[in-house]
């Protein structure tokens, strides 16, 4: 991406690079580098790692570990082709403000909220900020020039920077890694589509919260009604290499 430094304007920023073709389902997606962004929803530790929120909450978090491995590549790829890559943290304040109360619909949704209130000896371990549960994973950690976004909900638009930060940067194309498939990866991707941006997942670098054809049905919603569903290695194969090395970085992000 070009960084505009002694002109003005948006056009600077933006659309000069080739467009390429990303396999994908239904049909292929036709996309910028420049005006594409990588999004890593939620890979804390209370989604990917035994001993966190989903764990703790009933949830097979044990297939894990090959999403980790996938996202590593995309992240990889996306760094080197100049792409943006966003991290979303979920959570909240450790007094659980941002949660909201009785009067929130999140207070009885949340199973993060209920496990607590069902084992008060978790209070304040789950999703709260400052906690090894709101970590990210140690295997993505985020590196300069990457951005990190708090969110409060499971829509990433919600209550957050993340709208403005892609408007700054020109970019119309998010390509979805994360956890949830059916819950954030998904509220994100919709709240996206209404705002006119291209989503894509890549399905091999997400997992689902619930059984197997939850991540079926999440897929086969998206591909119908919200976006297009492509994959790691074809993501990678279109911006570099599909071999690009998986690296770990020192954590210099820029949180939003
Ligand atoms: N990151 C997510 O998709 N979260 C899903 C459930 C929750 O946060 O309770």
């Amino acid at each position: 991406m070009t960084i505009a430094t002694e002109k003005s304007g948006y056009a600077l920023n933006t659309g000069s690079d080739a467009m390429l073709e990303l396999p994908g389902k239904p049909e292929p997606l036709h996309l910028r580098a420049s005006e594409t962004a990588l999004v890593v929803v939620d890979m804390q530790n209370a989604y990917a790692t035994i001993g966190g929120y989903l764990d703790r909450a009933g949830f097979d978090v044990s297939a894990t570990g090959p999403v980790i491995r996938q996202i590593r590549k995309a992240i990889a790829t996306a760094r080197a082709a100049g792409m943006p890559v966003i991290f979303f943290q979920n959570g909240w304040d450790p007094d659980y403000v941002e949660a909201g109360g009785p009067g929130s619909p999140n207070w009885y949704k949340s199973n993060a909220l209920k496990t607590m209130r069902r084992q008060p000896e978790l209070k304040g371990s789950l999703l709260a900020k400052g906690t090894w549960d709101y970590d990210l994973v140690d295997e993505l950690t985020p590196q300069a020039g990457d951005i990190v976004i708090p969110k409060p909900r499971y829509s990433g638009f919600f209550n957050t920077p993340f709208d403005s930060v892609l408007r700054a940067r020109g970019i119309r194309n998010l390509v979805f890694t994360g956890i949830a498939t059916n819950v954030c990866v998904e509220s994100t991707l919709r709240d996206g589509f209404f705002l006119e941006y291209f989503g894509v997942v890549l399905a091999d670098a997400t997992h689902q919260a619930g059984p197997d054809f939850v991540q079926q049905a999440a897929l086969y919603n998206i591909e119908t009604f919200f976006g297009w569903v492509s994959t790691t290695e074809d993501f990678c194969r279109t911006f570099g290499r599909a071999d690009v090395p998986a690296e770990t970085h020192e954590p210099q992000a820029t949180t939003a």
